[in-house]
């Protein structure tokens, strides 16, 4: 059995590419970064190293990388041939990985079974955005491709921080990991992955976890920064950012509990859990890796917007999110594009239409204007704004 996964980096290798070795399958990475993919073909084996209470070694091997930006052709062949697709690349570079998995389809013998595509990126319904790319990047010849793969939703779950320059192959990660796929489009033939589970209804679990441990992950990092802290371990030893992470946790946990039935003292616990998780201070992550593409993390659907998009529309509170918020505005990183954006539109836009463009919310959503007067307050903070 073959696995293909784009993007060898944090949970490429340290999740995602072990659950698959665990599963059986001979595992190929895709990736771009010519450096990576060398360093990875110059080791046999590495190691995804657990660290925090509980936490164990384990080894990887029977693995391979292929410059897709260099070697297309040599990993189109490989698609053509393998089980099993996987991507954690970000979302947004779906549409860059797309024509790969199409010309790949194209060379497969139609008797074989169907390829199992999985992305496992941080949001809703990400092979879905996959497969819509793949539909774009085949054109006419869809039709007859689409039959060859099976697409299923993930929602994968393992802190991952960014590893040291110069630091190798092996990966240091976190001991918890959660790995949850819809069941229904594999039929009777899941793929092996022995680690993971299988549900019927992915929506719960993408949206706890999106809602609760990328809004609190994200919410230490933003006020982490503005407190000059640099890991999310030291964020949250910060009482009063702790408890601005368990203000806007509270209000996702409402509206998980309103909107999919789920027990409230369930999610409570949950909440704790995710809270230890972020307090493992041998865990090197820091709040610019957790902050990182504030414009990407601040859009209609995210872990920011979208839960309280949902919560006002059914009436419950969302100041802990507008709190939160507005501490990601605050995020200040030269070196992150995104970031140098928004301040640049928050320095030269009106309100208004910083909120629409960054958020996406129609100007009739009744949370456009709690945003727009919190977009209007951090662009007095800055100085800025009104003239534009
Ligand atoms: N790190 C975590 O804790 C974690 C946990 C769960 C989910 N995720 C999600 O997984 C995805 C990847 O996150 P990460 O932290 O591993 O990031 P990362 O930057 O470490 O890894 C992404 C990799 O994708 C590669 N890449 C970029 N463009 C590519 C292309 N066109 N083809 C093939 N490879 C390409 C990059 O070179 C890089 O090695 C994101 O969607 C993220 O939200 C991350
Ligand atoms: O990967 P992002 O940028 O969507 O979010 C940053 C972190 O919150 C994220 O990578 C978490 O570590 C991960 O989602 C934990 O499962």
């Amino acid at each position: 059995m073959k696995a293909v996964h784009f993007g060898a980096g944090n949970i490429g290798r340290g999740f995602v590419g072990l659950l698959l070795h665990e599963g059986g399958y001979e595992l190929v990475f895709s990736d771009v970064a010519a450096p990576l993919v060398d360093a990875i073909n110059a080791v046999d084996r590495y190691t995804v190293r657990e660290v925090g209470p509980g936490g164990v070694d384990t080894v990887v091997t029977g693995f391979r990388a292929i410059n897709s930006a260099e070697n297309a052709e040599e990993l189109i062949d490989e698609i053509a041939g393998a089980n099993v697709v996987t991507t954690a690349v970000g979302p947004t570079v779906l549409r860059f990985v797309a024509p790969h998995i199409v010309a790949g389809l194209a060379l497969r013998d139609p008797s074989s079974p169907p390829l199992q595509i999985m992305a496992c990126e941080n949001a809703i319904n990400a092979t879905d955005v996959l497969r819509e790319e793949m539909k774009v990047a085949a054109g006419g010849a869809w039709d007859a491709l689409e039959g060859r793969a099976v697409f299923a939703n993930t929602a994968v779950d393992r802190i991952v921080p960014a590893q040291p320059e110069g630091g190798g192959v092996d990966v240091t990660v976190e001991p918890f990991f959660e790995w949850a796929i819809e069941r229904g489009p594999f039929g009777v033939e899941p793929p092996v992955i022995p680690r993971a589970h299988f549900v019927d209804d992915l929506a719960p679990y993408i949206e706890r976890k999106l809602f609760t441990v990328n809004t609190g992950h994200a919410t230490a990092a933003y006020f982490g920064a503005a407190a000059g802290s640099d890991t999310i371990a030291a964020a949250l030893a910060d009482d009063t950012i702790a408890g601005r992470v368990d203000a806007a946790l509270r209000e996702t946990s409402a509206l998980l509990e309103v909107k999919h039935g789920l027990d409230a003292e369930e999610l409570a616990r949950y909440r704790a859990t995710i809270l230890d998780r972020f307090r493992n201070d041998v865990l090197p992550d820091t709040v610019w890796r957790v902050g990182r593409q504030p414009l990407r993390k601040l859009s209609r659907h995210e872990r920011f917007i979208g839960p309280a998009a949902q919560a006002i529309e059914r009436g419950l509170g969302v100041d802990g999110l507008l709190d939160a918020i507005s501490a990601a505005l605050a995020f200040d990183d030269v070196e992150d594009a995104q970031s140098v954006d928004l301040q640049r539109m928050l320095r030269t836009q009106d309100a208004a239409s910083v909120t629409a463009e960054v958020t996406g919310l129609e100007a009739d959503h009744p949370l456009f204007g709690r945003v727009e007067a919190v977009v209007a307050a951090r662009q007095q903070e800055l100085g800025a704004g009104a003239d534009a």
